[in-house]
């Protein structure tokens, strides 16, 4: 069976994704105190992320490890709506670029945004290490 990656088109159809779902939340009243400007890296290290996770190539682990993306969300105290319409807008993109036919897809890329946003969200408000969620590594997801 194709990974996630495979069948969502590989590198060049998830970066339209992300690129697409990024132009939302710069866009997105709930989420504009948290992404005040355009960051020139946020969709590719976005893109590398989520096609390890995918199974496809490690960019992201071998680029920038893991650590990267705990740095990036501490401190940032993300709220319950703003996890909510994160994903909300990262479903959104997958859906305008026709990827969600497949109901199975669907439920795989819903569960890694839902699973991805908490992790990031608890990360956000950890006072200290013993406070992050302990995932240390990019998680392998795959069809439900
Ligand atoms: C599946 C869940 C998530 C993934 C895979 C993810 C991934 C990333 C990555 C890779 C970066 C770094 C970009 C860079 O290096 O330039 C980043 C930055 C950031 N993330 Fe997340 N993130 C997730 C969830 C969230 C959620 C739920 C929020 C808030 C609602 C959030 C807010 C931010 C902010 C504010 C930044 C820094 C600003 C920016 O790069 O534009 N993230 N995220």
């Amino acid at each position: 069976m194709a990974t996630l990656y495979e069948h969502a088109g590989g590198d060049e159809a998830l970066h339209r994704v992300e690129a697409s779902f990024y132009d939302k939340v710069l866009a997105d009243p709930v989420l504009k105190t948290l992404f005040t400007e355009r960051r020139p890296h946020h969709v590719d290290h976005l893109t590398w992320f989520t096609a390890e996770s995918f199974g496809g190539p490690g960019h992201f682990t071998e680029e920038l490890g893991f650590d990267h993306i705990i740095r990036v969300h501490r401190d940032l105290e993300i709220t319950d709506e703003q996890r909510e319409r994160f994903v909300t807008l990262y479903m959104e993109a997958f859906e305008e670029a026709g990827l969600l036919a497949d109901e199975r897809f669907r439920a795989a890329v819903q569960s890694h945004a839902d699973f991805g946003a908490r992790v990031a969200q608890q990360n956000s408000h950890a006072k200290t290490d013993a406070d992050l969620h302990p995932i240390r590594e990019v998680p392998l997801w795959t069809w439900e």
